[in-house]
């Protein structure tokens, strides 16, 4: 990994004179039920912790996760904003009901207007470089990492069957009979994006008539966000099937954020029993994603009356910190 940037904060720097504001950016994940999914919530806001982001995490939860779970997000320093969940259209989804609520719920995070530019990230999703130069993305795109067609999750695709998978389009071409090859496609376990109404209502609206599929809101983003999708490094969304299915395309040392994805590798309920799951670079995964969970010294902690100041200039807490020109601040 990189040498890490840490931000400094001299008294010659915060010596000046009128603050201006951070730009309206954040992280946001999402989190549904009252399982073991807010750890890895935890997971992550300490992970960008570590990475000192400038940026708050916004923790956007669904009714059903109790108190206790919120309390402990926001000892950590997350912003908890409870959202309505997103029903799929009605009698389409059978058995999968519940899988369909979880995940089309996501699409509520284009109503969080008072940012301008937001990272969505998955909860099983680890940050262990800072990758806030993505707010700098211009606007009007649609920012993600393209995935992989090659688990046996996508076996029920054309392009599984066919063995093509866009990772490597040369190894297997598509076959001329299929017509034209898909459209790229991303894995929308992060991605940058910016939050609108016009947007959110209309992203609503449209998959009100969409017949769920089974990727949920994976498939649904992509089809919606077709014309302004631009991939970005694979670095930037390591989904760890890659390790094994395109091992050329991979460099472990360049990668900033893992996916915890494959069968069996989300960290806090790692058994090593699953396919590939005793593989060194999964276990070193796994470890380096407890090392971080487990790490007391990146524990959020409030500001209070002793530490409320930098070099005399009182600073409030996360996710209001005002920035000063030309000073990096971490409030997160
Ligand atoms: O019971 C659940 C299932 C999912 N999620 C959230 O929905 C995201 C997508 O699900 P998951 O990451 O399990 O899907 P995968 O990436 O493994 O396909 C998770 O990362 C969580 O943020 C959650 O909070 N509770
Ligand atoms: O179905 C909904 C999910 O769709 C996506 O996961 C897929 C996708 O990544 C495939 O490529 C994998 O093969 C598959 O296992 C995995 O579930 C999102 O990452 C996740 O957040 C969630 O919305
Ligand atoms: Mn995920």
């Amino acid at each position: 990994m990189a040498p890490e940037l840490v931000p400094t904060v001299t008294k010659s720097t915060v010596s000046f004179t009128s603050p201006t504001t951070l730009p309206p950016r954040a992280y946001v994940t999402f989190l549904a039920g009252n399982g073991d999914y807010v750890k890895g919530v935890v997971g992550l806001a300490k992970g960008l912790r570590k990475v000192k982001t400038a940026y708050p995490l916004v923790v956007a939860v669904l009714p059903d996760v109790p108190e206790e779970h919120r309390k402990i997000l926001k000892s950590q320093g997350c912003i908890v904003r409870e959202i309505e969940p997103v029903y799929p259209p009605e009698n389409q989804t059978q058995f999968a009901m519940a899988y369909y609520v979880i995940n089309y719920s996501k699409l509520r995070i284009w109503e969080f207007v008072e940012y301008s530019k937001m990272i969505y990230l998955d909860g099983d999703i680890q940050v262990f470089e800072n990758i806030d130069h993505l707010f700098d993305l211009p606007d009007g795109h649609f920012y993600a990492v393209m995935d992989c067609f090659c688990e046996k999750t996508w076996s029920h695709t054309p392009q599984y069957k066919v063995g093509y998978c866009q990772q490597c389009p040369e190894k297997v071409q598509w076959p001329t009979e299929l017509g034209q090859p898909p459209a790229l496609y991303f894995n929308a376990g992060m991605f940058v994006f910016e939050p609108s109404m016009v947007t959110y209502h209309d992203l609503l609206k449209r998959l009100k008539v969409t017949t769920p599929t089974s990727f949920a809101e994976q498939d649904f983003l992509n089809m919606y966000f077709k014309d302004i999708y631009k991939p970005i490094p694979l670095t930037y969304n390591l989904v760890l099937a890659m390790l094994w299915r395109h091992p050329e395309n991979v460099n472990l040392e360049e990668v900033k954020v893992v996916h915890y994805c494959a069968a069996g590798s989300k960290p806090w309920r790692y058994t090593g029993k699953e396919e590939n799951m005793q593989r060194e670079d999964i276990k070193m995964l796994v470890r380096k994603w407890w090392d971080i969970y487990n790490d007391a010294s990146l524990d959020y902690k409030p500001l209070g009356a002793s530490e409320a100041s930098v070099d005399g200039v009182d600073i409030e807490p996360l996710g209001h910190l005002p920035k000063m020109q030309g000073v990096i601040v971490h409030c997160f």
